[in-house]
């Protein structure tokens, strides 16, 4: 495992990545790095790169210029070793008439693994050992996601890459497999790179995000940045909002209208201290009715990350 500038150890390594099809390019210059042990979250709208990306990472494709590593060993065509030690999961398929265990053994066969004991340990990590004889086509919606995530993970890999795997499910299988995630990377050390285009999503599970737009990176930061950089917004309502508006600016605040007809604003002494803005208003006899600090919700937050990027029109 390769080490970096910080001493931690990256299980995940891009530098100056590229991939061009003809004269399009879906990845341009992507350096990133995900820790050992870390969920990492790959956030981007359709056509962002993400899967181009997973797929160079996979050495599915061959990148048009860049390097990557995976624990510490180049990612090359016919780097085979390397396969040992990820699991990839898109889509779960499976066998739907034949049992859990049964779609299994043959996961395991063509993995050639000879340990038949690596079926119980997984179906045991997964919490399918009550469904094992089950037929797959029989199993709720997240439990036949866990067939997938199985098989991805019969071979006991270090790294788990996942392409939006909760594509689909319904909101109870969305949030079993992100518990199974977090216990895999939480009590197995499993590195987790996982694609998706949704940030509430994400950002209920992972670590640390990385956000794409048109094949660049554009953001990459840990949960705990993210949570302060959303935007907060402080938004009143009162009897004669225009009269409100006037004093307010006369006392130089920045005020804006709401098209759901409130006053809002976003400067940071109004944020920090909402109380001498409205003891303001009390003053001319002009008490809100309402008053609120509104925090920017993630989806906003996304948007407004793409926007800034100055990538998309407003
Ligand atoms: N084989 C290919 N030939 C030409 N263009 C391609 C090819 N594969 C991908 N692209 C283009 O590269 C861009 C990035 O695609 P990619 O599939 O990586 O996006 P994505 O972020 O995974 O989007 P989605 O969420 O829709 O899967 C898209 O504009 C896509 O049309």
């Amino acid at each position: 495992m390769s080490k970096n500038k910080t001493g931690i150890s990256s299980a995940i390594q891009l530098e100056d990545v590229s991939k061009s099809f003809g004269s399009y390019r879906a990845v341009s210059d992507l350096s990133l790095e995900v820790n050992s042990g870390e969920i990492f979250g790959f956030l981007g709208l359709n056509g962002a790169g993400k899967t181009t990306t997973i797929k160079m990472l996979l050495s599915l494709l061959k990148p048009s210029s860049g390097s990557i590593y995976m624990l510490g060993s180049k990612v090359d065509f016919g780097n085979y070793q390397l396969w040992d030690k990820v699991g990839y999961l898109e889509e779960a398929t499976f066998y739907p008439e034949l049992t859990v265990m049964e779609n299994l053994d043959i996961a395991r066969r063509m993995q050639l693994i000879t340990d038949h004991k690596s079926i119980d340990r997984v179906l045991q990590k997964l919490g399918l050992d009550i469904h094992k004889n089950k037929k797959a086509k029989n199993l709720s919606l997240g439990n036949k996601q866990r067939i997938g995530l199985a098989k991805a993970l019969i071979h006991n890999p270090e790294i788990l890459i996942l392409d939006e795997p909760t594509n689909g499910l319904d909101p109870a299988s969305v949030v079993e497999i992100r518990e199974l995630l977090f216990d895999l990377s939480r009590n197995f050390g499993v590195t987790i790179f996982i694609s998706s285009h949704l940030l509430e999503e994400l950002a209920k599970l992972v670590d640390r995000i990385g956000i794409m737009h048109q094949g660049q990176l554009i953001q990459d930061m840990k949960m705990n940045q993210l949570q302060q950089s959303l935007e907060k917004r402080l938004v009143l309502n009162g009897r004669d909002q225009s009269t409100m508006q006037r004093i307010l600016t006369e006392h130089g605040y920045d005020v804006k209208n709401t098209a759901d007809g409130r006053l809002e604003l976003t400067e940071a002494r109004a944020i920090a201290q909402p109380e001498k803005l409205a003891e303001l208003l009390v003053r001319f006899n002009q008490p809100p009715t309402h008053l609120s600090i509104v925090t920017e919700d993630l989806e906003g937050y996304f948007l407004r990350a793409i926007r800034t990027a100055g990538r998309i029109q407003s």
